[in-house]
């Protein structure tokens, strides 16, 4: 089967406060694949994600979504995005919260039933959200960007103060979805997650350091972990710039 290409990226620059904090990134996604945004806090990723889903102004360079410009009111159906501030409301059950965004999308109770599951708040799911921990919370949350089948997924941290187990669970759904053809776009600073994905894009300062497999990011540094890697990566960057060449 031939794949198309949900995300294209090419040249792309944003500005923000002033300051340029994305530096002419190129990339690009298949359809069905689970790629992973990778760098240190502040590198840019939630800018990166931003600018894909049309909330954040481009200063120049390209990007294409679904084969539509950032923000395309067409796209509004076909993506879910999940911030990292829970984007829920508190006074409202689970269910009552991903129903609305159900609604929203025209999908049915079946598929609401599926995304409070797939997160993994079927027995909290007539809680209201403000009597949630943190964690469970962050999962209502999700549970609204799934609901309504998008075919791009665009994640930003999504693993953030959850426990090994239901982050486990959560990536096993994730897959499965890639396996529907759904497109997921994960940030995370959490290294171990880059084994989960099939597509790694490492960030740092703005820039795109390398995109590459998470088999190949091992391979290329001789390193027994992504966290390892990922360091020698910057280490072998550091000593290029200060030998003058270019990053
Ligand atoms: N609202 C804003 N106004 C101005 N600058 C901002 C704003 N939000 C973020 N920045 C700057 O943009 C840069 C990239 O921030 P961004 O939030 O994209 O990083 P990140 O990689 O997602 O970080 P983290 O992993 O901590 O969430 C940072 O230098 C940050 O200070």
């Amino acid at each position: 089967m031939l794949s198309s290409t949900a995300v294209e990226v090419a040249g792309l620059c944003v500005r923000r406060g002033g300051r340029r904090v994305l530096r002419d990134l190129s990339f690009s996604v298949p359809e069905g694949a689970v790629v992973g945004l990778l760098g240190p806090s502040g590198c840019g990723k939630t800018t990166l994600l931003r600018a894909l889903v049309g909330v954040q102004r481009i200063e120049s360079g390209r990007a294409r979504v679904l084969d539509r410009e950032p923000g395309a009111p067409e796209l509004r159906r076909q993506i879910g995005y999940v911030t990292q501030a829970v984007s829920v409301y508190r006074d409202l059950t689970v269910a009552q919260n991903v129903r609305y965004f159900a609604a929203l999308q025209g999908a049915d109770a079946r598929e609401v039933a599926e995304a409070v599951d797939a997160v993994g708040l079927t027995d909290q799911a007539d809680q209201r959200v403000e009597r949630l921990s943190g964690g469970q919370a962050s999962r209502a949350s999700l549970a609204c960007a799934l609901v309504g089948d998008p075919q791009l997924l665009v994640l930003d941290e999504p693993t953030v103060g959850l426990d090994p187990v239901t982050r486990e669970s959560l990536w096993a759904h994730f897959r499965g979805l890639a396996d529907r053809g759904v497109t997921l776009l994960v940030s995370s600073h959490v290294m171990d997650e880059a084994s989960r994905c099939d597509s790694l894009l490492l960030m740092r300062e703005g820039r795109l350091l390398t995109q590459l497999t998470p088999a190949e990011l091992l391979q290329r540094t001789g390193a027994a972990t992504p966290d390892e890697a990922f360091l020698r990566i910057i280490r072998e960057q550091d000593t290029r710039e200060a030998q003058g060449e270019p990053a």
